[in-house]
Parts: C-alpha cells; structure tokens; sequence
C-alpha cells in the first residue's frame, strides 16, 4: 500500500508532538515534518505549535507560495480521518454572510400605511364638504 493513502486518526497524530518527532494536519493530509524543523523559513517552533490540532488555518493564513506547496508534498504521509478530528478544530472554509433580501420579510408597516392611505382616501371627500 502506497504510504500516502494510509489513513490516520486525529490521536494517533497528536503523539507526535515535539520537536524530535513532530506531525501536521493540513487540508486533510498529514504531514510529517520533523527533519523539515531546521529549515523552515517561518521557524521550527512555529510548527511545533501547530501539532494536535488541525493547522490549515494557520498555514493558509500564512499565504504560502506555491513552492511551499510543492515541497511540502514530500513530507505527505497519508490523510487524516476527517471523522476523528475534534468538531471545535476542523477548519471550515468560509465565504463572508450576505443577508438575501426577502420579498416574504414581514414588518407591521406593510399593512399600516396601506391602510393609513385608504382611510385618508375615503375621508377626503367628507373632509372636504366640511370644510
Ligand atoms: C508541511 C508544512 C509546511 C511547509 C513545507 C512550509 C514551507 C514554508 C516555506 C517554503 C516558506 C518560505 C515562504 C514561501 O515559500 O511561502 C515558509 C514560510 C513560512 N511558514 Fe511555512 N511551511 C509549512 C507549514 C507551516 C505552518 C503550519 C505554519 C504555521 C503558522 C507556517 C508558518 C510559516 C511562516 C510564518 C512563514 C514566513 C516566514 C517569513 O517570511 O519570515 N508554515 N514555509
């Protein structure tokens, strides 16, 4: 079986958690980058404390180029079980809230002034007579 199609649980990674043997989550793959520490150009401690957790946020928030993403598949050794992963650290691609508006959305003055015009509009006519 190909090393890369191995599939792990969010514990058995999280033991590897240190600088002597350290392993990442990214974008539901799982890296092992312990001889990777030394030359990181963000730093070794950096990665180290992106261990136990699922790290695409910080390593998008990062804006990596495409090198870094070409590399970093040779520390690739296989995938996560998105099942295992805590609910509080999966990372969730988001897109910002934009409130559709509603042809259906209710407020009392829909019916208020309305019914404000028809009075006025059937009073005018008595209005005008008395005056
Ligand atoms: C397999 C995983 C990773 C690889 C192969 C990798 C590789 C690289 C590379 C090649 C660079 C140089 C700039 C670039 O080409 O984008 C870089 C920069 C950087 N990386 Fe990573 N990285 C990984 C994970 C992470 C993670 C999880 C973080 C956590 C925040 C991180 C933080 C940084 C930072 C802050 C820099 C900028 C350093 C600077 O410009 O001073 N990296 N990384």
């Amino acid at each position: 079986m190909d090393s890369n199609s191995k599939i792990y649980t969010f514990n058995e990674v999280a033991k590897h958690n240190h600088e002597k043997d350290c392993w990442l989550i990214i974008s539901g793959y799982v890296y092992d980058v312990t001889s990777y520490l030394p030359d990181h150009p963000g730093g070794s401690e950096l990665l180290v404390l992106t261990v136990e957790k699922d790290a695409t946020f910080d390593f998008k928030s990062v804006g990596h180029s495409e090198t870094a993403r070409e590399m970093m598949k040779k520390y690739q050794i296989g995938k996560i079980d998105p099942l295992t992963l805590p609910t509080e650290q999966k990372y969730v691609e988001t897109t910002p809230y934009k409130p559709t508006p509603s042809l259906l959305s209710f407020s009392p003055l829909h019916v208020l002034i309305p019914l404000l015009l028809l009075v006025l509009a059937f009073a005018f006519p008595y209005l005008k007579i008395k005056a």
